[in-house]
């Protein structure tokens, strides 16, 4: 019993902490994969350096995803995808696996830092998810920087929002190629899981649609007893198979991070007929970046190492103190 708990706890003392987050699932274009790629690692270093200090998972999950959310590169914060009218309307979760607390926005507008807003919602209210107005009221008397909604927006999602409101045209379709949506997964030295995903959504997406992001269980779920899921895809799809809560349930039933994540995209693909991608810790800090798309960016600090990737099967690795 003793040598057993001694070895655990070396284990531990090992593998954590650790950082992954991922840029979306999809397709990007040739033009933009460079970017996209320093952005998932800058955001790894960023994070990673809070998991080094005294930061804990939650900070190190905010930290990453403040990160993608002020890269215009990712659809989420500024660079978000635009809704039919035009207009930027962001969802965004966090979750805490010590005590399974959570907050989230939904539909909100003029914000450069959803996910730093859904972690305010989490903290001050006995809510969970806040959308659309009621979360901006939230936001002012929180004193919550407001910025201009046009601000968010940039040239390559206005070209987007355009081509895509021709009659013939399929956002749904078009998006999954270029999916762009960001998260994390972390656990910190302690031993605590947080997850944190943000998103501008589904490209010409209705006013007021909410998607997977802001739903607990679908758009991520942390439970220190178990791990963390900060996913990305089709939204809808994600929501009908309540992706993040159903790999850990995989995992609850003994399988391993990656074994879960396959089975639960596998459903996913086959039930719904949904591509996405996900990324995952377990308590012990073993992780799993998987994806059914083309491509995702993604990538994770452990052990002094980054890792990172772009493509299924690719993973690098370099010193995480080495320039990029
Ligand atoms: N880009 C994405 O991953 C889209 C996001 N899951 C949504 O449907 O809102």
């Amino acid at each position: 019993m003793c040598w057993c708990r001694e070895l655990n706890v070396d284990r531990l003392s090992d593998m954590l902490p650790v950082l992954v987050v991922h840029g979306g699932a999809g397709f990007i274009p040739k033009e933009r994969v460079q970017l996209s790629c320093a952005g998932v690692q800058a955001a790894v270093r960023g994070g990673y350096s809070k998991l080094q200090g005294q930061g804990s998972a939650m900070d190190a999950v905010v930290e990453a995803v403040t990160l993608l959310e002020n890269d215009h590169h990712y659809n989420a914060g500024l660079g978000s995808v635009l809704n039919a009218k035009g207009e930027v309307e962001m969802d965004a979760i966090v979750m805490d696996g010590r005590y399974l607390a959570s907050g989230a926005v939904s539909a909100v507008r003029k914000v450069a830092n959803p996910v730093q807003l859904a972690r305010l919602v989490m903290d001050k209210t006995s809510h969970l998810c806040l959308t659309g107005e009621g979360a901006s009221q939230f936001a002012r008397s929180m004193g919550f920087p407001e910025v201009p909604g046009e601000s968010l927006i940039t040239e390559y999602a206005r070209m987007r929002w355009k081509k895509n409101l021709a009659a013939d045209a399929n956002p749904v379709e078009c998006q999954m190629g270029k999916m762009g949506t960001v998260g994390a997964v972390a656990v910190d030295a302690e031993g605590n899981i947080a997850c944190a995903t943000s998103t501008g959504g589904m490209l010409n997406k209705m006013e007021g649609r909410v998607g997977d992001t802001a739903c607990i269980g679908c758009g991520g779920y942390a439970d220190n007893r178990v791990g963390a899921v900060s996913p990305t895809g089709e939204g809808e799809a994600i929501m009908k198979v309540t992706l993040a809560r159903l790999i850990l349930f995989h995992m609850e039933q003994g399988r391993s991070a990656e074994a879960a994540a396959d089975e639960a995209l596998a459903y996913m693909k086959e039930r719904v007929g949904g591509l996405g991608g996900v990324v995952v810790v377990d308590p012990q800090g073993e992780w799993s970046v998987r994806f059914s798309s083309l491509q995702m960016a993604w990538a994770a600090a452990q052990q002094q190492t980054l890792h990172y990737g772009l493509y299924t099967g690719e993973h690098f690795t370099q010193n995480i103190d080495d320039p990029y």
